[in-house]
């Protein structure tokens, strides 16, 4: 089985570092003249998946927009799921879940057992109840060539105060995370698996990402306020392993799929000049 760390690095090679998320807002929908319904939701994501499935690198469908529908924003989402995976595009499922162990177990399962009508490539995960907690999900996405991201610095301005906190050995509990998550994809090449979720609007805050090894996932970007710019500044020498993430900015161009498809040329054209250039 591939790893997905291989499979992220091919996709990115080929298509060019970006991730867009599929975040459909109600303000979206209306924007796009469609119902805030399951009519709406599903009219809206195969709209995305048409413009964007086949050029992408990664698709990240934002859970909570499909799960506010109820079963049959659940049946979107899993259909969603499918089609991105025929059009060619990983998908990373943005849920952010985390809990005890036993029940990150089921959340494993899930996600990241192929057998599952919601299995993804890769997920999102909360560490906040110790990076440990997660280890069933990170031996599921081992075992079956998936991927979790997981968060260290997220890009809301309220995470600070929790992942700048600086535990008793010193170092911020964001550094914790980002030194085991380094542990997990030692030796990996030519990508470690397992990656992180680090906004493009936190500025320097003089963490440590040189031993990751794995992705970086770079939301905020676009409505936010980050900009391409401010990776620079963020990530530093580990631009290299950066995978800016973008929602709002490129689904505001649609529902036209040219325009979706140039708006998301556009902001890849942005990140390309600044992971490129030395
Ligand atoms: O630190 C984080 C982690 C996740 N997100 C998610 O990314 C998108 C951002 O959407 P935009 O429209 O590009 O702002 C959204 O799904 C968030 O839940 C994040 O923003 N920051």
């Amino acid at each position: 089985m591939e790893s997905f760390g291989a499979r992220l690095h091919r996709a990115v090679a080929e298509r060019g570092p970006l991730c867009v998320g599929i975040d459909p807002h109600p303000g979206l929908l209306a924007r796009w003249g469609l119902s805030d319904d399951v009519q709406g939701l599903d009219s809206f994501t195969r709209t995305v998946v048409d413009a964007l499935g086949d050029r992408v690198a990664v698709v990240k469908p934002q859970s909570a927009f499909f799960e506010r529908f109820g079963s049959r924003g659940v049946e979107i989402l899993e259909s969603t799921i499918r089609q991105l995976r025929d059009a060619g595009s990983l998908v990373l499922l943005d849920v952010k879940r985390g809990d005890i162990g036993s029940t990150v177990s089921a959340y494993a399962s899930a996600y990241l057992d192929p057998s599952s009508p919601l299995y993804v490539d890769a997920v999102t995960a909360s560490p906040y109840l110790g990076v440990g907690s997660l280890a069933p999900m990170f031996e599921s996405a081992a075992t079956h060539g998936g991927g979790v991201f997981v968060l260290a610095l997220t890009s809301n301005p309220e995470g600070a105060a929790v992942q700048r906190a600086v535990a008793a050995d010193g170092r911020t509990v964001a550094q914790t995370v980002i030194d085991e998550i380094s542990q997990l994809n030692r030796g990996a090449e030519p990508l470690g698996s397992f990656g992180l979720v680090v906004g493009a609007t936190i500025g320097d805050t003089g963490h440590d990402l040189s031993a990751v090894n794995g992705p970086l996932l770079a939301p905020g970007l676009g409505a936010q306020g980050g900009t391409a710019a401010d990776l620079r500044t963020v990530f530093g020498s580990s631009l290299p392993s950066v995978l800016p993430s973008y929602s709002r900015e490129v689904l505001g161009a649609g529902p036209d799929v040219a325009a979706l498809r140039a708006a998301a040329e556009r902001v890849l054209a942005d990140c390309r000049r600044v992971l490129t250039s030395p």
